[in-house]
């Protein structure tokens, strides 16, 4: 795991601009006209009807989605009071990940006040501003006070992120841990190491969820909290043990979990070898936990570990939870947090962890494969599922516990909204699964002794997408299912050297036969082209005994396309096939071809690819507005080249299909921008509208720019779509993505399922 280096912290928090965060305006303010409206005179309006209904706030500013982080710096991570201006960073932190995983937007509030009365009353002050406070890093046992007189006084949600952040994400792991170790909860013995903020309002939650008190041990920076200290505040005071031990050493001998909550360095290994068998250390001090993740895990081979930190596995760090639990809040505009939300978003985490982990989460941490397990009792924090589980466990809590005051009526349309926010907008993609789902079909997976190519398979038959036959090496395929945890069964796998009856061989063969011999080839080669999985897959298909067909995640494109060619033929109506990406841009989807067949199309073939990208666009439910792009506008230029091709394709298009909303030559910012095309070009067939269909005029061009988007994150890319052969067959880029082979299938069933007679 790579260290993180006192420089390149310091590094990152001083270049370029000082500091983590900036305000960025969400509206116009390019002329005059929009100044007046942000500002003078027209601000005056929002401000009158506000006057008149204090409710409107919500409704005219950005109130209800912006979130004060607040702390006096006395308790900063694990480092202690370092006073206001030392904890900012940590505050800026906090703005940070609240924006980016759930795009709550923050001000930090760091304030020089430790008087708990004085603090309450700069909080309750400032309070209109917001839609929520989050206190942060402010110490025990003032922030016991803090918290609920906030909470009691305000009726925005008031949520101390190291009391309930830590407990309810630690309780997640806490359930985790104890299931794979087969214990319960109420039998384990607990050594709470620290007796703060974090620590106090952990243990009440275990409680909760059925910890004994009797067999709980706390200790403080004085040592065991027993019947022999004399110094305990009130609080402290409820958790005093009547065993009798005074040290960490003594108290962890036998302890089923170890739960550090203080600083870091103060437990040994010797102490990790004393506790009960199949112990569970969370080491959350940050930056340092207690004990290292190294000397942990080599102390104990049966041990469960988890620290507060990113750079190891098991992350128990409040950062899963209130970027989250507040978005859920400010959705339903909560009036507080209470226990029952916080135990949904607990429930939530814990109940996460043991689903399937997406592809996209395995690689942001450089893994194949990330399965529920010791080294997985809690998702990730780059786990985009994360928004939807615990954000809507939290409003619809809040909703069955009457703290909503504005309740979501559509959670359909509230899971897009949160897509939305997170720029996974993507109704399309959902669009095509679902479709898929409503009459899954058989899809047969040329390459099914690959390890990505049976994790779509296992996402596909989980999610209901398509029934998969997988071509390979049966010993190979079942290895690999075996080593990654697959949940794949009942499946039929074709192994072509051994499950393969001669009949069936000699059936495929005879076919193919008939279709190739007078282009050279004889039954002999036949027979031998059905050893190989590309052949025999598209004849499966072919002969109706799968309805598609999915290949080259391996090899090259143009050597999976011929096979597919030879066995199944393009259209009789078109004298050639195309490739088709989309797109998935913020601004919604855009649909590209030619990608992938024809280097230098001649007009004709721009317009088959026009027509068969068109129909395709429309099984999408989308109208279709094509733009076919060149380098010049309408017949601006007068030289060879594509303009020229392109005109001609555009002038056979008008002619032989008037209500194809298509037009060009055009640039592809005169094809982006409706607006300004407008204004030079009024007469387009594309009026005032983005096209959303770009038609290349050869092949680079249309590859060169899908691959720049996509390589640059500008769009999520699913394709190539193969337009134009008599049957679904689909050929993949190679290394693709699971998530794009799992897009592919969908579309693979959902072309399957216009094709009449499938599905058998
Ligand atoms: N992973 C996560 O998500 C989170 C981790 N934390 C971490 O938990 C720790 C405590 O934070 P917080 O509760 O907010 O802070 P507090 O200041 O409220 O509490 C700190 C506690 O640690 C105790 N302590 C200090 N030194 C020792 C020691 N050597 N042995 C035992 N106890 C000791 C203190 O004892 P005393 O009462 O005697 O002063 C106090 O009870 C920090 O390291 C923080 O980074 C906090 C929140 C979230
Ligand atoms: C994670 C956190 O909030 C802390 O360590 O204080
Ligand atoms: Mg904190």
């Amino acid at each position: 795991m790579s260290k993180i280096r006192r420089i390149d912290a310091l590094d990152y928090h001083e270049k370029e601009r000082p500091g983590k965060i900036e305000v960025v305006p969400t509206k116009p303010h390019n002329t005059q006209y929009d100044l007046s409206l942000a500002y003078t005179p027209g601000v005056a309006q929002p401000c009158l009807e506000i006057h008149k209904n204090r409710d409107d706030v919500y409704r005219y500013t950005s109130k209800g989605n912006l979130v004060a982080v607040i702390s006096n710096g006395t308790a900063v991570l694990g480092l202690g009071d370092i006073g206001p201006e030392a904890g900012k960073p940590v505050m800026e932190g906090k703005g940070l990940l609240f924006k980016i995983f759930a795009d709550v937007d923050v001000f930090d509030v760091e304030v020089n006040e430790k008087d708990p009365k004085k603090l309450i009353e700069v909080v309750k002050a400032i309070a209109p501003t917001f839609g929520g406070i989050n206190l942060e890093d402010i110490k025990a046992p003032e922030c016991f006070e803090i918290e609920e007189t906030l909470k009691r006084e305000l009726d925005i949600p008031v949520f101390h992120d190291d009391q309930h952040g830590t407990a309810i994400i630690s309780a997640a792991g806490l359930i985790n841990a104890l299931e794979l170790n087969n214990k319960a909860i109420e039998n384990i013995k607990v050594v709470v190491n620290g007796a703060g903020a974090a620590a106090v309002s952990c243990i009440r939650l275990y409680f909760s969820l059925g910890v004994k008190p009797e067999n709980v041990v706390m200790i403080d920076s004085k040592g065991v909290l027993n019947q022999s200290r004399t110094d305990l505040n009130p609080i402290k005071q409820q958790f005093v043990t009547e065993q009798k031990i005074n040290t960490l050493e003594e108290a962890l001998v036998d302890a089923d979990v170890f739960l550090g909550l203080s600083v870091g360095n103060v437990v040994t290994k010797k102490m990790i070898r004393s506790m009960a068998k199949d112990p569970i250390v969370f080491a959350m001090a940050n930056p340092n936990p207690e004990i290292t993740y190294e000397d942990a895990t080599s102390a104990r081979e049966d041990i469960i570990m988890a620290t507060g930190r990113s750079d190891y596995p098991n992350q128990i760090n409040n950062v899963l939870g209130f970027p989250f639990i507040f978005r859920g809040a400010l959705d339903v505009r909560a009036t507080h947090i209470n226990e029952e939300m916080k135990i949904a978003a607990a429930k939530a985490l814990a109940n996460l962890a043991k689903e399937y982990v997406p592809e996209l989460v395995a690689k942001a941490y450089n893994k194949q494969n990330i399965v529920f397990g010791r080294d997985y009792i809690i998702p990730k924090p780059l786990d985009p599922r994360l928004i939807h589980n615990v954000s809507i466990a939290v409003a619809k809590a809040a909703m069955k516990t009457g703290v909503a005051r504005n309740p979501i009526k559509n959670w359909t349309a509230y899971k897009q909204e949160l897509s939305s926010r997170m720029g996974i907008d993507n109704k399309l993609i959902m669009a095509i699964r679902n479709k898929a789902k409503q009459e899954p079909k058989r899809v047969v997976f040329a390459e099914a002794n690959n390890f990505k190519v049976l994790k779509a398979v296992q996402f596909v038959i989980r999610e209901g997408i398509a029934r998969p036959v997988l071509l390979g090496n049966e010993e190979k395929i079942k290895a690999l299912i075996e080593e990654n945890q697959l949940q794949i069964e009942n499946v039929t796998v074709i192994d072509l050297f051994k499950s393969v009856s001669d009949d069936q061989r000699h059936r495929y063969a005879k076919i193919l036969y008939e279709k190739r011999r007078r282009k050279g080839m004889t039954y002999d080669e036949a027979v031998e082209k059905m050893y190989n999985r590309d052949y025999f897959g598209a004849m499966m298909v072919e002969t109706g005994e799968a309805d598609a067909f999915i290949s080259g995640f391996s090899r090259k494109y143009s050597d999976t396309i011929r096979p597919a060619l030879q066995v199944i033929g393009v259209k009789e109506q078109f004298n050639h096939i195309a490739g088709m990406y989309i797109l998935i841009t913020k601004k919604g989807p855009i649909f590209l071809a030619d990608t992938t067949v024809n280097m230098d199309p001649a007009p004709q073939t721009l317009v088959d690819t026009t027509i068969l990208t068109a129909a395709e666009v429309q099984k999408f439910n989308i109208i279709p507005r094509i733009a076919l792009l060149s380098y010049s506008n309408f017949g601006a230029f007068k030289g060879n080249g594509s303009p020229v091709r392109v005109k001609e394709a555009v002038k056979i298009l008008h002619e032989k299909y008037p209500d194809l909303i298509a037009d060009g030559e055009m640039q592809a910012n005169y094809a982006l921008n409706g607006k300004l095309r407008y204004k030079r070009y009024p007469f387009s067939k594309l009026g005032d509208n983005d096209a959303n269909t770009l038609i290349f005029p050869n092949l680079s061009s249309g590859n060169i720019c899908y691959k720049i988007l996509q390589t640059m994150g500008a769009a999520e890319a699913i394709g190539p779509v193969l337009m134009g052969m008599k049957k679904p067959i689909h050929i993949l880029q190679r290394d693709s993505s699971v998530r794009e082979i799992i897009n592919m299938v969908a579309i693979a069933v959902v072309d399957a399922q216009a094709v009449p007679g499938t599905g058998e």
